[in-house]
């Protein structure tokens, strides 16, 4: 807690504010940051529930505006004291083009930078992902890996290229004079699969299953663990480490943490059973229905259709060649390394986290389109 002579002095900026992550990245700011004196929200698009935010004692400012625009960066981090870029494009489908992914989560990041170091801005928090390490593009196991387990990161998949590129930036940043001539400090955190309220695919994936009858059909083996943490949990250790770069810049600047708690290590499909069962879905078979080669066939074919239809409409379902190389190969973390550095526990038990995001997921019955 910060004592009464630092109280609300300080300005943060939330990039993607009103994303998934973002959303609960303000929230909980606004929650459990007592120095904060106002909140930005910089967002391509801004949602309607930040109005409902106005009325307490932090002054919230909405700025629609886009990471990859240098200007409109400047002009949002200007008087910031600690930046948070959680602004992604976060594409596994095939939806934007691959300069489109490079733009904004490459070029954006660089512009934050850029930013930060021109007006002055000394803490900039950056949102990396799991996929910066793997699974590689050889699909090799990464289980129950630390920050410090060696590992042949190598993608072809335009978005975790764009995380590992943007990255690398933040990381190289950390040590740049800013404006001013203050050390620029800079971290960044790696999520595994993130799920919690307002999370779109566990959405799509209710959807699917309650058209289906209220079944869904095991594509994945249950032996393959598949990483995953509460997005309550990814928004603490974002505000945490935000307020421990400002006290341990030695320490905590230039490094890199994957974001954990106490999730269980499962397959993609049985997690999403841990929340989908209690929402009266069904896991069908103990193994998988189809043969490996038949699931690669067929989203093989879906990247066929997807090239084929481009010029008359967007085709982008859920298995790809991609998406079945993640849900398929093994990456799970166990480290504490976060715990060590900025004595982050996480806030949300598992039980909080499942039964927060069923309750979440059993508010939108009834409404599937
Ligand atoms: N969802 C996951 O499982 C996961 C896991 C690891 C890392 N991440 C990372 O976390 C971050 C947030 O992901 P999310 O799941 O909340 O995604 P999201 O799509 O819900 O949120 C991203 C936000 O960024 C905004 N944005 C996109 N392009 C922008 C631009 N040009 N200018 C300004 N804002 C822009 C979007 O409008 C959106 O609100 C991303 O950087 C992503 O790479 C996500
Ligand atoms: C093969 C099908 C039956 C199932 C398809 C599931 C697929 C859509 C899921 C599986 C794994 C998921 C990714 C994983 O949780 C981690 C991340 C990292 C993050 O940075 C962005 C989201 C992403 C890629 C998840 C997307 C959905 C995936 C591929």
């Amino acid at each position: 807690m910060a004592d009464s002579a630092q109280a609300q002095e300080l300005v943060y900026l939330v990039t993607g504010g009103c994303g998934f992550l973002g959303e609960h990245v303000v929230r909980m700011l606004l929650q459990r940051e007592p120095r904060l004196r106002e909140l930005r929200v910089f967002d391509l698009h801004l949602g309607p529930w930040l109005e409902e935010l106005q009325t307490g004692p932090v002054q919230v400012t909405a700025i629609q505006g886009d990471v990859t625009q240098a200007h409109e960066v400047t002009a949002a981090v200007a008087g910031a004291h600690v930046v948070i870029h959680t602004a992604g494009l976060v594409d596994v489908f095939g939806r934007a083009s691959s300069e489109t992914i490079h733009e904004v989560n490459v070029q954006g990041t660089q512009n934050v930078i850029e930013a930060c170091v021109q007006t002055g801005t000394q803490f900039l928090v950056y949102t990396s992902s799991m996929e910066v390490v793997g699974p590689n593009i050889k699909g090799h196991p990464f289980y129950r890996g630390n920050e410090d387990t060696p590992y042949e990161a190598a993608h072809r998949h335009p978005y975790p290229r764009s995380k590992a590129l943007a990255e690398q930036l933040v990381l190289e940043a950390n040590g740049r004079k800013v404006h001013g001539g203050l050390p620029l400090v800079t971290c960044a955190l790696r999520p595994t699969g993130i799920y919690g309220e307002g999370h779109q695919i566990m959405r799509d994936i209710y959807y699917q299953g309650q058209r289906l009858g209220g079944r869904l059909f095991r594509a994945i083996p249950a032996s393959v663990e598949h990483g995953r943490v509460y997005v309550g949990n990814v928004a603490w250790m974002h505000v945490l480490v935000a307020r421990e770069l400002q006290q341990q810049a030695a320490l905590l600047g230039g490094q890199v943490y994957f974001c954990y708690d106490s999730s269980p290590y499962k397959s993609y499909e049985d997690f999403n059973m841990e929340i989908l069962g209690p929402c009266g879905l069904r896991l069908v078979g103990a193994r998988p229905l189809l043969p490996y080669w038949l699931l690669m066939f067929l989203a093989l074919l879906n990247a066929l259709l997807q090239w084929l239809l481009r010029p008359l409409l967007l085709y982008a379902p859920l298995l790809n060649p991609y998406t079945l190389a993640m849900a398929n190969t093994t990456f799970t973390v166990s480290t504490n390394k976060a715990q060590r550095h900025f004595g982050y526990e996480p806030l949300f038990s598992w039980e909080d986290s499942r039964n927060r995001t069923i309750r979440w997921v059993r508010a939108m019955d009834g409404s599937a389109p």
